[in-house]
């Protein structure tokens, strides 16, 4: 049985910048249920870390807003916690990691005091329990030497030993939720795959429910239940995955899948780019943000924003293609057949 631990309803942010009001992200949904992973996928931009950081409530104080929307996690908004009950949600209960795992670490310290740092802040454990953890932690996202390592610096670990050593500083808390935005994307492949593997073990032994925000559909693949797929500030389509990589109904999802290495060589057919880029979200106008880029498009694109279809429990699309006013005639043969 499937349990929803997060709900994200309406989220709308904005950022006040010296060009004008921006709103990067604009009417989010989505429901993230207990032990599954949620892979939020879109071009740069599209707003997946702002989504990620307002779920932490991490955006920049100074010139971020949530106008608009809430983050429901175990039923209490966590928009109306106050700082101090944030604090012990961030960390204990959710937890993110970062794509740069410097961001996460503390150059000048040690790293098993890191990591005991959190235990001993959520967790109220004993130094001598709090050190015995952390040296568990060590060992179980596999860092060898893990007891002479406690005592080692950042700088001493290499780049995917020390997203290692964040995952273990993220976990060590058993959060429910970890929140991983683009976790591998500075590592090789090897270590990449490694890490992935890492997180979805992890995920098994302690139920944990994940965010992964990545560009990379070949780990959407290899990681996810359901995906979210982004632009401009919008889901424009999620479902599960193989709702997603098997009917994909926006043409921005097909678009993505296209131009994709991994799924398209196995076909032998060529790459396909999305021509053109995502709009400027400060000058978007009434109709479809996809329009300008898209294949298919009809006049109603250009003039009106889509409402979602339900196309089933889990499969919602964002697209005038779908709409129930849309003639079927209109809708190209490709659109929810590329993989199948
Ligand atoms: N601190 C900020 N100040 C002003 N605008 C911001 C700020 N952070 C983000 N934005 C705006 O939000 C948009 C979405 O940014 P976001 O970082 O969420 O994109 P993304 O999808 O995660 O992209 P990437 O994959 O490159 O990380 C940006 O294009 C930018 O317009």
């Amino acid at each position: 049985m499937t349990e929803e631990i997060l709900a994200v309803t309406d989220l709308h942010v904005s950022f006040k910048t010296q060009a004008g009001m921006v709103t990067a992200v604009r009417g989010v949904n989505f429901n993230l249920n207990k032990g599954e992973t949620l892979a939020i996928v879109g071009e740069s931009g599209s707003g997946k870390s702002v989504t990620a950081k307002a779920i932490m409530r991490l955006l920049p104080k100074h010139n971020a807003q949530i106008s608009q929307g809430g983050i429901l996690y175990e039923g209490q908004d966590l928009l109306n916690l106050s700082v101090n009950d944030m604090q012990k949600v961030r960390g204990s209960e959710i937890a993110m990691v970062f794509q740069d795992p410097m961001t996460s670490l503390n150059p000048t310290m040690r790293i098993g005091k890191q990591i005991m740092e959190g235990l001993l802040k959520h967790q109220k454990l004993s130094k001598t329990v709090a050190k015995e953890k952390a040296l568990q932690m060590l060992e179980l996202v596999g860092i060898p030497n893990a007891k002479e390592r406690l005592e080692a610096y950042p700088h001493q670990f290499s780049g995917g030993m020390r997203q290692r050593v964040v995952i273990a500083m993220a976990l060590a808390c058993n959060p429910h939720i970890l929140i991983a935005d683009e976790p591998t994307t500075a590592l090789d492949v090897t270590i990449q795959a490694q890490i992935l593997q890492l997180m979805k073990d992890l995920q098994e032994k302690m139920d944990t429910a994940i965010i992964l925000i990545t560009h990379d559909l070949g780990v959407v693949a290899n990681m996810a239940d359901h995906v979210a797929v982004m632009y401009a500030g919008e889901i424009v389509e999620q479902g599960t995955l193989d709702e997603i990589f098997y009917q994909p109904q926006h043409p921005y999802t097909l678009g993505l899948l296209r131009s994709m290495p991994n799924l398209s060589a196995s076909r032998s057919e060529p790459l396909i780019p999305i021509p053109g880029s995502p709009p400027d979200v400060m000058t978007l106008g009434t109709g479809c943000p996809f329009a300008a880029r898209c294949p298919h498009t009809m006049k109603v694109c250009h003039d009106f924003l889509p409402k979602y279809t339900h196309l089933s429990d889990s499969h919602t699309v964002m697209c005038w293609l779908q709409d129930e006013r849309t003639p079927s005639a209109q809708i190209p043969e490709e659109v929810g057949s590329v993989y199948e």
